[in-house]
């Protein structure tokens, strides 16, 4: 009988999905070579499976997708001064510790879509270093794309501009795709259209594919031989991975048909704030609804106390679902969303703090 994963009222974040028995139990057949010595065939064989999804040469097992986005980034620079571009909501630049900085010893070029949702090739033309000789600048040799980025799609089209301008201009195209498993389902474009378009991927197994652990970075062969020395260099060799990256395989075999039920929780969930009269910051493509507590009136800190006398997990404004998530969850997070706009109607909240991505 299937068992309730632990983690069904888990609205936090989808890095919460957890291993199911039937994951766990394939560790007992996992190879158990040294994958530092590229010797583990399940490790692999899960890099493989990744770069025939994807269309590129090589993999490489990372074991976070920090890990993963910051070695590719740093892989495809040479020496300073030099400057990343990227959207100001990207996860390389919010939520990897200045990795950037220190790793990659880069500028950051972070970018405002001018339409809000996502960076278009005027964005970047607008605001990337040209390398022209100026001894003032720090010229662009990497442009990062997230997708999806705050569960948002980037439109298939709008990369293909950017990445042909950036092969055009001899800078670096690469692209954080933590989630792109659900980009992919959410707009039928193959992860094979992505993979052309980008010279590194990073993708990640442990967030809405419910592995426990692990990331795969595509790219060339060249830049992963240099980026699996960065990966070294960084504490990043794994020994016996076969475990590890046989449970990724096992998510990306049985988990990808999934996907598809945490984005229709979360476009539920976002209709069913509009209709109360709640504001999104964003609107809802996959797994993820944003509230825009400033407009909907909502104290963030209601949100947590909310969530637990429903017995859901919340950290923000910001929902995460997945497929580990049941029908009660969810009815759950509506009941919240009913007492949020109670509140915002009895006490409208004004903000006064600064704003956080969620
Ligand atoms: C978009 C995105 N990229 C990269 C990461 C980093 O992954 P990890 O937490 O495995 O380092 C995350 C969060 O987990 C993420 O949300
Ligand atoms: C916080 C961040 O690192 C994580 N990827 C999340 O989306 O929850």
């Amino acid at each position: 009988m299937a068992t309730t994963p632990s983690n069904w009222n888990e609205f936090r974040s989808d890095t919460f999905t957890t291993p199911s028995p039937e994951m766990l139990a394939t560790v007992l057949h996992a190879s158990t070579g040294d994958s530092v010595y590229n010797e583990d065939e399940d490790t692999l064989a899960l890099q493989r499976q990744v770069c025939e999804l994807t269309g590129h040469e090589a993999g490489l097992y990372c074991v976070s997708g920090t890990l993963s986005n910051q070695i590719a980034i740093r892989s495809h620079l040479n020496r300073p001064p030099h400057s990343v571009l990227c959207d100001y909501r990207s996860h390389i630049f919010v939520h990897e510790a200045a990795g950037l900085a220190t790793l990659s010893q880069a500028m950051v070029t972070t970018v405002i879509p001018a339409n809000g949702l996502y960076l278009t090739l005027e964005d970047v033309q607008r605001h990337y270093i040209p390398d022209d000789g100026d001894i003032h600048s720090a010229p662009t040799r990497v442009v990062s794309l997230e997708n999806t980025l705050h569960g948002l799609v980037f439109p298939i089209d709008e990369i293909r501009r950017i990445s042909k301008w950036c092969r055009a201009n001899s800078i670096a195209i690469h692209c954080d795709g933590a989630r792109i498993w659900d980009a992919a389902v959410a707009s039928g474009v193959s992860l094979a259209e992505y993979g052309e378009l980008f010279d590194s991927i990073s993708l990640c197994l442990s967030k809405t594919l419910g592995a426990p652990i692990g990331s795969v970075l595509v790219g060339s062969e060249s830049l992963i031989r240099v980026a699996n020395h960065f990966k070294k260099q960084n504490g990043g060799g794994i020994r016996q991975a076969g475990p590890l990256a046989r449970m990724g395989s096992y998510a990306l075999t049985h988990n990808l048909g999934k996907l598809k039920t945490a984005h229709e929780y979360a476009a539920e969930v976002g209709r069913y704030a509009e209709e109360l009269g709640l504001v999104l910051q964003i609107p809802v493509h996959t797994n993820f609804v944003f509230l825009d507590p400033e407009k909907s009136k909502i104290d963030p800190q209601w949100i947590r106390e909310v969530g637990q006398k429903h017995n859901v997990k919340l950290a923000s404004f910001r929902f995460a679902f997945s497929f580990q998530n049941t029908r009660e969850a969810v009815d759950a997070v509506k009941a919240v969303l009913r007492d949020l706009h109670t509140l915002a109607q009895q006490k409208p909240y004004t903000s006064t703090t600064g704003h956080r991505f969620y």
